[in-house]
């Protein structure tokens, strides 16, 4: 191809060529009219001698996208003269040009989550029809035209590969043979970009946790600030510090999910399949709890406030406040939650120093006349407050999350170190099933239920971990593999002698300790060995 700018004609095949609305690596792109059809389209020219020719690998893929929410549609294709030429279904703009003319600094929460949640639905789409898009990038995600403004589209799959064999139905082959990199410099995996790996499903999605976690970055992840690398050295050094970037200083100060998101994609293996149902739900619980609504429509530009007109799913009310106390919706229902386990009830008992009348029956000290005036009973309306953990209401699933405060709630409420054995098994299996190994600030939050109720519930517990943004930064000041393993190791074998609950409690609090100073607060095979003696302690303790 020479290196003149390249002339665009006024007309190819039908289409008249209107304003430019982007241009590429190796074209353009145009808005354009059919001259006989009056129909509008987004004109994608390509001189045919272009040494990337990716026109003519995303004819290829479109057949296989037609009809999926969220794939534009492809009206005509073909060689005309000098230019191969797709036209797509117009679309909007692009996050990236969105983002940048807000002139904000990082993306709200919200808009995030939304992306996080759409996103994911457009690669599950196109994995689920054997595609990866490989170019997973703001430009890439675009937002239709009204009415379909609240929609990501993806476009561009000039870089996308079909993983499943379309001749044998099978994966493609994982191989170590030296490859050109494809991809993007910002977003591409840490495998793919980095280590030279092929690209399969959980690349996308590793794709995606990086511009999700770039967009809550003030100035963006650090690779990315100084602009596309011009020489070999600089694009080495950028994979070097994208490669040494750890999942949890890439993540300080914004919400877990992020961190354990970015954890979940690096640890799939080659050929698994993500599971793109949880994370959209984890993300769609991070939004309810932030208090916004749980709909994924993209509301652009943020408004100040979600309100109920922001979504087609409007917010779920999610706690119950009884009629007669004021009618409010909380801003922070986690942090509700967790003074709530803190607060002193004045009628909780220390286990370890039970006595006969432990086994009266317990007026409850949700009350009303026994509670203090400022406190709001809160109940998700699916309790059965002698059983302790409830079931989600049906047709809802429970995610981790709900699922351990309930569990934090329950540990509260227990009589007895059986029932609370039972609740600690119950912990167990959760984390067991779960696919993230991170110990999460409700995890936290179980520990702390934990310790207080085996140490002495009627006292404030400062709580184990009470921060994700750095200011516990200190505190935590990271201890090496070696001195955790060894600690997690005395632990698991030292609970089976523990005299007391109050010696179980300080081997709880020295548990949650250790993980809170650990590089990603991982549960590791003697964590989940711990706990499980500590049930079985629990039960001999009874
Ligand atoms: N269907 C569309 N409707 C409206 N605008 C579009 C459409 N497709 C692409 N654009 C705009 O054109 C820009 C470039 O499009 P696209 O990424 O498909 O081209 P490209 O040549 O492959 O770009 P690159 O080389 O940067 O990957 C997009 O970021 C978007 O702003």
């Amino acid at each position: 191809m020479s290196d003149q700018p390249i002339r665009y004609p006024q007309v190819i095949s039908q289409w008249w060529l209107e304003e430019k609305l982007g241009s590429g690596f190796s074209g353009a792109i145009f808005r354009a009219v059919n001259l006989h059809t009056h129909q509008v389209a987004a004109l994608k020219l390509q001189p045919t001698d272009v040494d990337c020719p990716t026109n003519r690998y995303e004819r290829y893929f479109y057949p296989a996208l037609q009809g999926g929410l969220g794939m534009p549609t492809l009206w005509a294709a073909g060689v005309e003269g000098e230019f191969d030429y797709l036209a797509i279904e117009l679309l909007g703009p692009s996050l990236d040009s969105l983002f940048r003319r807000s002139g904000k600094n990082v993306m709200d929460l919200r808009s995030v989550c939304c992306i996080a949640m759409q996103v994911i639905s457009r690669l599950e789409l196109m994995h689920s029809r054997g595609l990866l898009h490989r170019d997973i990038q703001l430009g890439n995600c675009v937002i239709g035209l009204p009415p379909n403004d609240q929609l990501i589209y993806m476009i561009d799959f000039g870089f996308s590969k079909f993983y499943i064999d379309p001749q044998t139905n099978r994966h493609i082959p994982d191989s170590n043979a030296k490859r050109d990199f494809i991809g993007n410099y910002w977003f591409t995996s840490v495998g793919v970009h980095c280590r030279g790996k092929v690209p399969s499903r959980r690349d996308d999605m590793e794709a995606l946790a990086l511009m999700l976690i770039h967009l809550l970055t003030p100035g963006g992840l650090s690779w990315t600030r100084n602009g596309v690398p011009k020489s070999d050295t600089a694009h080495e050094r950028l994979k070097r510090e994208k490669r040494n970037a750890r999942p949890e200083d890439l993540c300080k100060g914004i919400p877990a999910e992020f961190e354990e998101f970015l954890r979940y994609c690096r640890r799939l293996k080659f050929m698994d399949k993500p599971d793109y149902a949880y994370w959209r739900d984890e993300f769609r619980e991070l939004a309810k709890e932030s208090g916004f609504p749980t709909g994924d429509a993209f509301v652009w530009p943020p408004p100040e406030r979600a309100t109920k007109s922001d979504t087609d799913c409007p917010i779920q009310p999610p706690l119950h406040v009884p009629s007669k106390l004021p009618r409010a919706v909380p801003p922070n229902v986690d942090g509700i939650l967790h003074d709530l386990a803190n607060l002193q009830l004045g009628d909780r008992r220390v286990l370890g120093e039970r006595n006969a009348d432990a086994n009266k029956p317990r007026g409850h000290g949700h009350a009303a006349g026994r509670l203090p005036s400022n406190v709001i009973i809160i109940s998700d309306g699916d309790e059965d407050e002698n059983t302790g953990p409830a079931k989600p209401p049906s047709g809802t699933r429970m995610t981790k999350a709900m699922h351990l405060t309930k569990i934090a709630r329950a540990i509260n409420d227990v009589h007895d170190n059986g029932h609370l054995a039972t609740v600690v098994g119950e912990f167990v299996d959760l984390l067991h099933a779960s696919r993230s190994r991170t110990l999460t600030k409700e995890g936290f939050a179980v520990l702390d239920a934990l310790y207080k109720q085996l140490a002495d519930p009627s006292v404030y517990i400062q709580p184990l971990r009470t921060s994700r943004s750095g200011e516990d930064e200190q505190a935590r000041a990271p201890e090496s593999r070696y001195v955790k393993m060894n600690k997690l190791l005395q632990l698991r074998t030292g609970v089976a002698q523990a005299a007391d609950n109050r010696t179980l409690a300080r081997m709880v609090a020295e548990f949650g300790a250790v993980i809170n100073k650990s590089n990603g607060r991982t549960i590791t095979k003697d964590a989940f060995g711990f706990l499980e003696n500590l049930a079985d302690r629990l039960r001999t303790l009874a």
